[in-house]
């Protein structure tokens, strides 16, 4: 997936630049993150999300690449000092998709059933959708849960639609699930593109290719997650609509990891304060959750 949105993003460069780049300018390289590597343990235990993008990112700053491709989604909130990223591609689809392995969907889910991941967030919701359902890991790339899935190590998967997409494997899909039966992570189906903040001529080139809406959406939820302190120990869910000529509507909800507390909300404002919207909703969640707050990130 890293690799198609990294040709995605090259093919979105070459076509904004053609009298200034060409393939030739723009050297694909992958690098091994240790979020990668970790298979038998949910990514919140072992160190968040930060794990898949620390190898990527000392490499910008020692200048051996010069920009970075990254799914919005795996960003922590804050940036290392000279580190921006100013530029959001248009926005994939924000769903979840179930995926079951006989095909039936989640309301025909047989009591007991179990469901693969290692998403808290999706994990919470599900389970306070269907409480009757067990929740096991599920780690690995999209290829490899896809495995797991078909070996029967569970009966059902969620994945970004996003990534399905990328992968070109939307034929796995059962059914794509509606934001009231699972509301996006912040930031799914958004890819940013990190550069250093003094190498302005990459800046520019990078400007051409930044999809505003995209990046106004994005900085609302990213807002609202800051404001929760929101490492991938607790279950935060939020997504954001652009809505008539100049507003934008965030829903956010936080829950328990068991799914048996649920808190949403949701607002509206001008787009220009994209963020204070989203920071007051952050602040919203955290006083209904009150002091149950802090037991959540266990
Ligand atoms: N944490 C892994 C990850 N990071 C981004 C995506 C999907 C693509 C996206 O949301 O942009 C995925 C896989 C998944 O959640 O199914």
């Amino acid at each position: 997936m890293a690799l198609a949105q990294a040709y995605e993003t090259r093919d979105r460069l070459l076509a904004a630049h053609p009298d200034r780049l060409n393939k030739d300018d723009l050297e694909i390289r992958t690098i091994k993150t240790t979020g990668d590597q970790i298979q038998d343990r949910a990514l919140s235990e072992a160190g968040g999300k930060g794990l898949f993008v620390k190898e990527i990112e000392e490499a910008m700053m020692q200048g051996e690449i010069d920009i970075a491709v990254h799914s919005m989604k795996d960003m922590e909130t804050t940036l290392p000092d000279g580190l921006v990223i100013n530029c959001i591609l248009p926005r994939e689809d924000t769903r979840d998709a179930f995926i079951s392995r006989d095909g039936k969907g989640l309301a025909d889910l047989p009591p007991g059933a179990m469901v693969g991941t290692s998403s808290l967030r999706r994990q919470s919701q599900i389970l306070n959708r269907r409480p009757d359902l067990q929740v096991c890991i599920f780690r690995g790339n999209v290829q490899t849960r896809l495995r797991k899935l078909d070996e029967g190590v569970a009966d059902a998967t969620l994945l970004a639609m996003a990534g399905l997409k990328r992968l070109d494997r939307e034929d796995v899909i059962t059914h794509p699930l509606s934001h009231e039966d699972m509301l996006p992570a912040v930031a799914q189906g958004a890819i940013g593109i990190q550069h250093r903040e003094d190498d302005t001529r990459i800046g520019e080139l990078l400007a051409a290719i930044d999809h505003e809406d995209s990046r106004i959406r994005i900085t609302c939820e990213r807002a609202m997650l800051a404001e929760l302190d929101g490492s991938c120990r607790t279950p935060i869910a939020g997504h954001a609509v652009l809505v008539g000529e100049d507003e934008i509507e965030l829903w956010a909800s936080l829950l328990s990891p068991d799914g048996t507390q649920r808190f949403d909300t949701r607002g509206t404002a001008l787009r220009k304060d994209a963020v204070a919207l989203g920071t007051r909703l952050g602040r919203e969640l955290r006083d209904m959750a009150g002091d149950d707050f802090p037991s959540f990130q266990i």
